[in-house]
């Protein structure tokens, strides 16, 4: 088994990467004193629960803990405040008290959304992320946890951090494989803002990731978690260096926003976005060989690097004028000045990154 610790003070927690975790959840829960005297809730999608649910309750329950589930309907479209309503009514009508405990049994819809009702149930209970994607190795770990509105992404939302994080990389064999995809783009991210080595390992190990290796898999989430754990122990709440795990994500999440969440996967947005992000170094000055790079790393993960016609640029100007990087009339975008690293620039000419989005458009097809 690798753990990985996300180093917080009396918030730090541990990630428990590793195969067969899940039938020993109950020990986990116990050494990290999660309480068998109030009912758990287990928050999953329609998806995952045919395979997984009714073990983890069985599991849950031989340990002794008493738990009710809430099963949502998999995908984006579940990240609202409509189904958040409805994940709150399932925690009250079960009883949840204040020294209950959700899970989240699943990617990072699942994660955000059951994060955001434990952050707010009772103004705060404790949580435990279980990831079941690739992705989710970056969405179960730094707290931060959020619905969508639909004019933009996370847009209501909290810092809540977990207690744990239980990944079992047994769930991930079942994965499909537009989603393996999809969350080895956040995966390739981790090495194109901190380490170009661990960029390029992914690249020259892209046929045993897309396949799912369970070796190739294993170092790879750690070294994604390890990244991840690092920038958020420095900057738990996003006021400088964290902004660098967004690295693709103004653009990315226009896009999510402006195609209607779930047409493009948020891994596949974010592709394109960090694509338009390493344009955009090469219009701002910066090596245009960052360009081919990224674009070759993508592409051997089987990511599109340009989106459909008829996303119109001025609808993702306008969605992208709602990013959180957004502050005091200043954009800050996340630029790479070489393959594993990249700073933060303020007020990138809006020219640029209209010119920037035209060319992401070009050819007009997404290639998925
Ligand atoms: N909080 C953060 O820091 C953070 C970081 C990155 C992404 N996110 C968010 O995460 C979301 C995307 O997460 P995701 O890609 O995991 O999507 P997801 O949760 O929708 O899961 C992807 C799909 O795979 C299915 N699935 C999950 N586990 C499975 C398994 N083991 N076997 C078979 N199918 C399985 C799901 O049912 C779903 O259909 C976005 O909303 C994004 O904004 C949050
Ligand atoms: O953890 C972070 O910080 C990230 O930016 C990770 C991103 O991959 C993730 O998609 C996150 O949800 C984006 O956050 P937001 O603050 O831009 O909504
Ligand atoms: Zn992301």
């Amino acid at each position: 088994m690798r753990t990985v610790n996300v180093d917080l003070g009396d918030r730090s927690y541990p990630i428990y990467i590793g195969s067969g975790l899940l039938q020993h959840i109950g020990e986990y829960f116990k050494n990290h004193g999660i309480s068998t005297k109030s009912p758990l809730m287990i928050v999953t999608d329609d998806h995952i629960a045919p395979t997984y649910l009714s073990s983890l309750e069985s599991t849950l329950s031989a340990a002794g803990y008493e738990s009710v589930s809430k099963i949502v309907k998999a995908g984006e479209p579940s990240k609202s405040l409509t189904v958040f309503e409805d994940v709150m009514t399932t925690a009250i009508e079960g009883g949840l008290d204040r020294n209950s405990t959700v899970i989240a049994l699943g990617g990072g819809v699942v994660g955000d959304l059951a994060g955001f009702v434990a952050a707010s149930y009772m103004r705060g209970i404790k949580f435990v992320q279980v990831p079941t994607t690739i992705l989710a190795h970056d969405s179960s770990v730094g707290g931060k946890v959020a619905v969508n509105h639909p004019l933009a992404k996370n847009m209501i939302g909290a810092f809540h951090q977990p207690e744990l994080v239980l990944y079992d990389l047994d769930t991930l064999q079942t994965l499909p494989p537009r989603e393996v995809s999809a969350g080895l783009a956040e995966m390739v991210k981790h090495g194109l803002i901190r380490d170009g080595d661990f960029a390029r390992w992914c690249r020259e190990h892209s046929s045993e990731l897309v396949a799912l290796d369970p070796d190739a898999l294993g170092y790879g989430l750690e070294r994604g978690c390890s990244i991840k754990a690092d920038v958020v122990s420095q900057d738990e709440r996003e006021n400088g260096l964290r902004a660098i795990l967004n690295l693709g994500h103004t653009i990315g999440h226009a896009i999510e926003a402006v195609a209607g969440y779930g047409e493009y996967l948020h891994g596949e947005a974010i592709a394109i976005g960090m694509a338009g992000s390493a344009l955009l170094a090469g219009r701002l000055g910066r090596d245009s060989s960052i360009y081919d790079e990224t674009v070759s790393m993508l592409q051997s993960l089987k990511l599109p690097v340009t989106m459909a016609a008829h996303l119109s640029t001025d609808d993702i100007i306008k969605a992208m004028m709602h990013d959180k990087k957004f502050r005091e009339g200043h954009m800050l975008f996340i630029i790479p000045e070489s393959i594993g690293s990249v700073s933060i620039v303020k007020d990138v000419p809006v020219q640029l990154v209209r010119e920037t989005i035209d060319q992401l458009r070009e050819g007009g097809e997404v290639l998925v």
